[in-house]
């Protein structure tokens, strides 16, 4: 990944999140233990035949698309393809090496899952989890998404909305991370269009003259290996690389729903403002019902209250 900024700040190591809403990269937690022995000929020999979901990209690069959104942009092109498939037609797949061909597989963990492998989910260190969640306020848990993909693959910039314990079971995942005030610099899709909380900046060429705040954009930097777990706070931006050379990324993500806000204090901190204009941008559209004037109207609204 080329550089995209003069210097990242390294995002620290840490034994626990530091309820500061900040990142860290959690050593020696063992919340994945129990999977550290997971590789392909494992999963493949335990994970059953449920289906998968694997998706295919031309470019390497993996930017999330919402289906349910892509009416709203009749010129929209999907940069992905998916596809349903055993977890043991996927490593046939992905053994082949067939360059033009990038594959990642991304499904939440469920109850098609062999014995063994349930097993060795039920033996995650729940208690570190929910320590984690008491600890930061979070809300319930709503979902492990397992991640195996080929070196190389890459993420492109977005934000979630829930928190999230990123834990790395196999290979190397470099991540890019910036603090939800860095929304500027990142100009993400309108929420209407299929790619929502993604950034319309390509970090390989970025277009300096669309998006100028992109040169300004500052953010923190850091690789995480087997045994290391990522806090990935709500809002924040990331990009992630499967790093080349160290064969396929097998990873397991721990979501929450956010912590209820009780009392909203004063300034508003940068995840609120997201969540705030969010909830402004639906409200427009839903009530224009008109997604091709959105911006004018927004524009409009904006410099007529100029003073
Ligand atoms: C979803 C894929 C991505 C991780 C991520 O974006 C997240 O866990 O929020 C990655 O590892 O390539
Ligand atoms: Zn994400």
């Amino acid at each position: 990944m080329r550089r995209y900024q003069e210097k990242a700040t390294i995002i620290p190591k840490r034994l626990e999140t530091s309820q500061s809403q900040q990142p860290v990269i959690i050593t020696g937690s063992d919340l994945v233990g129990s999977a550290y022995h997971w590789n392909l000929d494992y999963l493949c020999a335990h994970l059953g035949y449920g289906l998968y979901t694997v998706y295919s990209s031309t470019s390497g690069k993996f930017k999330y698309y919402d289906e349910k959104k892509v009416p709203n942009v009749p010129s929209f092109k999907p940069p992905t393809s998916h596809t349903d498939m055993t977890f043991q037609d996927f490593v046939s797949i992905l053994r082949q090496k067939n360059d033009s061909k990038w594959i990642y597989l991304q499904q939440p963990l469920n109850d098609t899952v062999g014995p063994r492998i349930e097993m060795d989910f039920k033996g995650f260190n729940w208690d570190f989890a929910y320590r984690q969640m008491k600890k930061n306020r979070w809300g319930p848990l709503t979902s492990n998404l397992l991640l195996v993909g080929m070196e190389g693959v890459i993420t492109p910039a977005h934000y979630d909305e829930q928190e999230n314990l990123f834990a790395q079971i196999q290979g190397y995942k470099r991540f890019l991370l910036f603090h939800p005030d860095q929304f500027e610099c990142l100009y993400p899709y309108p929420i209407f269009h299929p790619h929502d909380r993604q950034s319309q900046v390509d970090f390989d060429e970025p277009d300096l003259k669309k998006f100028p705040l992109f040169s300004k954009l500052k953010g923190y930097e850091g690789i995480v290996g087997p045994k290391d777990v990522l806090y990935i706070p709500m809002y924040w931006w990331h990009q992630v690389e499967s790093l080349q050379g160290h064969g396929e990324t097998i990873s397991c993500t721990f979501w929450f729903k956010a912590a209820p806000t009780e009392k909203v204090v004063y300034p508003l901190n940068a995840g609120q403002k997201v969540a705030i204009m969010r909830n402004i941008e639906k409200m427009i559209a839903d009530t224009l019902k008109d997604n091709k004037n959105m911006p004018h109207f927004m524009k409009t609204m904006v410099q007529g209250s100029a003073d």
